[in-house]
């Protein structure tokens, strides 16, 4: 008998930030090979979960402008039925899931992917299906590039597509992190001709100083969403005069550097006006994991 059946038990879904995104290649199947730093923050969609005896899986607060079906919770809760179906003997449970969302979508956060991965690891833990964190990063890699890195749950040094990682401990600094007014699909920002994609590769994490130096760590899609999108480029050209500031993965947020939340906040306070914003502490360890090892 499953001891979380008709539980309801609470996760966090985290937002990433690439500190730097250097494109070194392309695969033959079109996919970007990335040399990037991954960190987590604070800031974090809540997902609460309902372990039921039906094979049912239910969103309960559907995502406006998102269907059910195409919605990464969803999809991922379905994945890892559809898994332990074909590879154990065990009944099939089934699961009500709610969220509260305050991530930005497509905003180069990784929400929909964060949340992906927190259901991965809740629904691994409260169905009992006891699969390994290799295990659901390679089944998270089939959802998005980003999955994996919230389901390893430790800042670090990504190669490949995003899915090999060296663990990483850059400093933990306060971030301001600003959405301009306007929405940037990855996939237009893949196959853009404008892109460079020889970066030269750092191969060793072991020199990760001084991130925010440009001449050495930049984020290879910024220079084109900035030729692209005049609203980003303004905005990071008002940032810049207060801290280093850059582009997170295919945009729009950018997120600019801070010793303190206090000169986060004083900076938050001036953003020109229709540019949503929060500030959040820089996280190696997600707080998932630590929430996953307490049931
Ligand atoms: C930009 C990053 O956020 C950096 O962390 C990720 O690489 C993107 O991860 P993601 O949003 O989970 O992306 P996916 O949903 O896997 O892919 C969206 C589209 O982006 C392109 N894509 C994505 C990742 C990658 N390394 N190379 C690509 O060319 C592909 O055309 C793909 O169809
Ligand atoms: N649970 C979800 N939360 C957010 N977006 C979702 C979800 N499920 C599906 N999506 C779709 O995924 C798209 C990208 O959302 P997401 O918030 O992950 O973008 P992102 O932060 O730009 O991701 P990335 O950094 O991986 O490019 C959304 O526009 C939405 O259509």
């Amino acid at each position: 008998m499953n001891r979380f059946i008709n539980q309801t038990k609470t996760f966090s879904a985290p937002a990433k930030l690439n500190l730097f995104l250097h494109i070194v290649g392309r695969r033959s199947d079109g996919y970007h090979e990335l040399e990037t730093l991954f960190q987590f923050l604070d800031h974090c969609d809540t997902l609460s979960f309902t372990v039921t005896a039906s094979e049912k899986i239910q969103l309960l607060t559907p995502i406006a402008g998102v269907n059910d079906d195409d919605n990464l919770i969803v999809k991922a809760a379905r994945l890892l039925q559809e898994k332990i179906r074909q590879d154990q003997h065990s009944p099939i449970l089934g699961v009500n899931i709610s969220i509260d969302k305050i991530l930005p979508m497509g905003g180069g956060l990784g929400g929909g992917s964060s949340n992906a991965a927190t259901v991965l690891l809740a629904l691994n833990t409260l169905w009992q299906a006891n699969y390994s964190i290799t295990e659901l990063a390679h089944l998270g890699l089939t959802l998005g590039a980003d999955v994996p890195i919230f389901i390893h749950g430790h800042a670090a040094f990504a190669q490949g597509v995003g899915e090999k990682f060296t663990p990483a401990s850059p400093e933990e600094a306060w971030y301001l992190v600003s959405k301009p007014n306007v929405s940037i699909s990855t996939q237009s920002v893949f196959t853009s001709g404008d892109l460079p994609r020889n970066t030269e590769k750092l191969e060793k994490p072991d020199h990760l100083v001084n991130i925010m130096n440009d001449e050495f760590f930049h984020n290879d899609c910024q220079t084109m969403v900035i030729k692209h999108y005049s609203e980003v480029a303004k905005l990071l050209a008002w940032l810049i005069e207060y801290a280093p500031s850059r582009m997170t993965g295919t945009g729009a947020c950018v997120f600019s550097r801070f010793t303190s939340q206090e000169q986060a906040c004083e900076v938050q306070a001036k953003l020109p006006n229709g540019i949503t914003s929060f500030v959040a502490k820089g996280l190696n360890k997600s707080p998932l994991i630590t929430q996953i090892a307490s049931l």
